[in-house]
């Protein structure tokens, strides 16, 4: 393994990230989102493959020979002229206003062939060995619908392992101490003046800085909020009842003598929010035994949430294993905590999912 500190991994992920959410918010604005339903009956938007455009890009002209899981296919847009056609102008509009920071990245994407050939870079199936990008291109696809949260993710796995992440979250507070409440997640206005882009290197510790429109803004150490008293914790959860069990959350919260209403929120904004001690404990339980979830929706969070003093593993305690493929198809759940309350929590998931768990 190389002795690189990941430095340029970290800026090109947090650059090509950052230009992404400039598509991505003026999907957000617009009223024709393109949304289409995939075979499994999520939706996907033109944001989604416009976003995966971008940063496929970036990726392949920085660091030719990594592998990339991500989310999205080209499939639909090759059999879609009018749909390509909004993605390509959607993809050639995206550009940070500075030159030379554009440039960084690998500058804009040339042709429509090249932006369907960047999307099709995302079919890698993943594994133990050597570099493997995962990515998300909007995470929380429901709530960029619905007018929520949503994040663009972005993780680097080394030989398995989390080791880059980087999330941006343009409807979050750029304020990292503004507590969370149970509004946090709805009619997020996407306005100027919000949105936070999360970093963390393995070893490294996480940082946030504003979202901005050209090069990086300076960055601040972040960390979870040390717990004194479990009773006064906040926990996220799922916005979606169909991701997550509110129930068993609930019955979670009670026995660890929680008060506080849960806050929900669409996608790896929870990990960014618990990392930056807005929040403190992530719950994610499994709703259904088949499931597996997708290395793209946790890999970037993780990175984050262990380098500001959390742990996060699945709903029975174990490391999750990014190494097997495009999903973590031998764990259920997630629970992300500091490390001095996880394992207490852990206790307590187990009691409550008792003979649920496999
Ligand atoms: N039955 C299920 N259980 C858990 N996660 C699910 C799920 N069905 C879809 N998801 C995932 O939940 C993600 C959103 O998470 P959250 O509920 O935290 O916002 C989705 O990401 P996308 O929106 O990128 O498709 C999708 O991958
Ligand atoms: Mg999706
Ligand atoms: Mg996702
Ligand atoms: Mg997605």
């Amino acid at each position: 393994m190389s002795t690189s500190n990941y430095s340029k991994e970290l800026e090109t992920a947090l650059l090509a990230v950052q230009r992404a959410t400039l598509l991505t918010k003026s999907v957000y604005h617009s009223h024709a989102k393109g949304t289409l339903s995939k075979s499994d009956s999520s939706p996907v938007t033109i944001g989604d493959f416009g976003a995966q455009a971008l940063i496929i890009s970036s990726i392949k002209h920085i660091f030719p020979e990594d592998e990339i899981v991500g989310e999205e296919d080209a499939d639909d847009l090759r059999k879609d002229e009018k749909l390509r056609e909004q993605v390509w102008e959607l993809v050639q509009a995206a550009k940070l206003e500075d030159q030379d920071v554009e440039a960084k990245i690998g500058g804009p994407v040339k042709s429509v062939e090249d932006m369907l050939s960047a999307i099709d870079g995302g079919r890698s199936a993943g594994g133990r060995k050597g570099r493997v990008w995962a990515l998300d291109p909007i995470d929380g696809t429901k709530g960029f619908l619905r007018g929520g949260q949503y994040a663009v993710c972005l993780g680097l796995l080394v030989d398995g392992e989390p080791t880059v992440g980087v999330i941006g979250c343009p409807n979050l507070p750029v304020d990292d101490k503004e507590p969370l409440t149970t509004t946090s997640g709805t009619n997020a206005d996407d306005s100027e003046g919000k949105g936070v882009l999360f970093g963390a290197v393995k070893g490294r510790g996480a940082t946030s800085r504003p979202l901005t429109k050209s090069g990086l803004a300076p960055e601040q150490k972040i960390s979870m909020k040390p717990i004194h008293d479990i009773t006064q914790a906040t926990f996220c959860e799922s916005v979606e009842a169909g991701h997550s069990s509110h129930s068993e959350a609930a019955a979670i919260a009670q026995k660890l003598g929680i008060t506080k209403e849960s806050v929900r929120m669409d996608s790896q904004a929870k990990y960014g929010s618990i990392a930056r001690g807005a929040g403190d404990l992530y719950l994610r339980l499994p709703v259904s035994q088949t499931y597996e979830e997708k290395i793209w929706d946790h890999a970037a969070g993780v990175v984050i949430v262990q380098e500001a003093g959390g742990v996060v593993t699945d709903a029975a305690g174990k490391k999750l294993d990014f190494g097997i493929g495009r999903t973590l198809k031998e764990n259920k759940g997630v629970i992300a905590a500091p490390a001095a309350v996880h394992g207490r929590v852990i206790e307590v998931v187990k009691e409550v999912l008792g003979n649920k768990q496999t």
